[in-house]
């Protein structure tokens, strides 16, 4: 989560939309008649004549939780900065449902188009409690200060209330985020994204450094979401992938080497030799 990004982009957004009165821009608007609520189509990124991704496509459905797995280098991580616009590809196109072309937008436009990512390592106010990180992103604020002494709605204080459930925070509203383990820091930062209702959510290797406990309440938790958000998972723990894969995509040199349910891409011979080993 970027409160710098997302704040820069709401105020984008508002121009984005008069320059570009056809296009869907608000969050929970994605067009998504194709079935698809994004699309990578022959997407290509190279790094001083290094090909980090190599025509790759990629299609993910509305409600979807994918994963993505695949050895270092294979260009996950380059996957998810062409997504959210942090790189920009050197050819292809990136549709965020059958109308957004992401490639037309600044990196913090994409924050708050309903595409929520959150990177490996938790980002929370440390010195703010639970509440207080989870009442800022509520409001959609995300500068401390003035934000927090405004009243809450009745609804906002509801949505809160839910939301502490959902990530399994709530016996401890007041605690300082600061003093959380590090697998609750990471389910505060997952239920501030989700307060702002996102379509589609980026999880790089989401449960590194977690306990057996908290990788399973975060299986648990992303279960839980799927259907209601489309999830798109980067992780290398095979037990974790177990736990919650539906489909799942091997990328190998920035292209897609193997797609399919985690019994088919395991008994994939180039799956085993570039990955999982004999
Ligand atoms: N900004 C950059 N400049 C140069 N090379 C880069 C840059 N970003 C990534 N690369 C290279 O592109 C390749 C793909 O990297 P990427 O981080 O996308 O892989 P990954 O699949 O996420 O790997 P890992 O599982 O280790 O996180 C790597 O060889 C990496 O060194």
């Amino acid at each position: 989560m970027n409160p710098e990004l997302l704040e820069a982009g709401a105020a984008r957004l508002a121009g984005a939309r008069a320059a570009r009165p056809g296009a869907v821009l608000s969050p929970g608007a994605v067009d998504l008649r194709h079935g698809r609520i994004l699309y990578l189509d022959e997407v290509s990124v190279s790094f001083d004549g290094f090909q980090a991704l190599d025509r790759l496509s990629l299609d993910i459905a509305p409600g979807e939780l994918r994963c993505i797995i695949g050895p270092n280098g294979a260009g996950k991580t380059t996957m998810m900065d062409v997504i959210t616009g942090k790189t920009r590809p050197d050819s292809g196109q990136v549709w965020f449902g059958a109308t957004l072309d992401l490639l037309q937008y600044q990196e913090s436009e994409i924050a708050s188009l309903g595409l929520g990512r959150k990177f490996q390592k938790p980002s929370v106010f440390e010195a703010l409690s639970v509440w207080d990180n989870l009442s800022l992103a509520v409001r959609g604020s995300r500068r401390v200060g003035a934000a927090l002494w405004r009243p809450l709605s009745g609804e906002q204080r509801d949505r809160i209330d839910e939301l502490l459930q959902l990530v399994r925070l709530r016996d401890c509203p007041e605690r300082l985020a600061g003093l959380l383990s590090h697998g609750q820091k990471q389910w505060l930062e997952i239920g501030m994204l989700l307060a702002q209702d996102p379509q589609l959510l980026l999880l790089d290797e989401p449960v590194a450094g977690m306990t057996d406990q908290e990788t399973e309440r975060t299986a648990e938790l992303f279960l839980s979401l799927r259907g209601r958000h489309s999830l798109v998972v980067v992780e290398h723990d095979m037990s974790f992938i177990a736990r919650i894969a539906e489909k799942v995509t091997v990328l190998c040199e920035g292209r897609v080497l193997a797609e399919g349910t985690l019994p088919q891409v395991q008994a994939d011979e180039r799956v085993i030799e570039v990955y999982l080993g004999r």
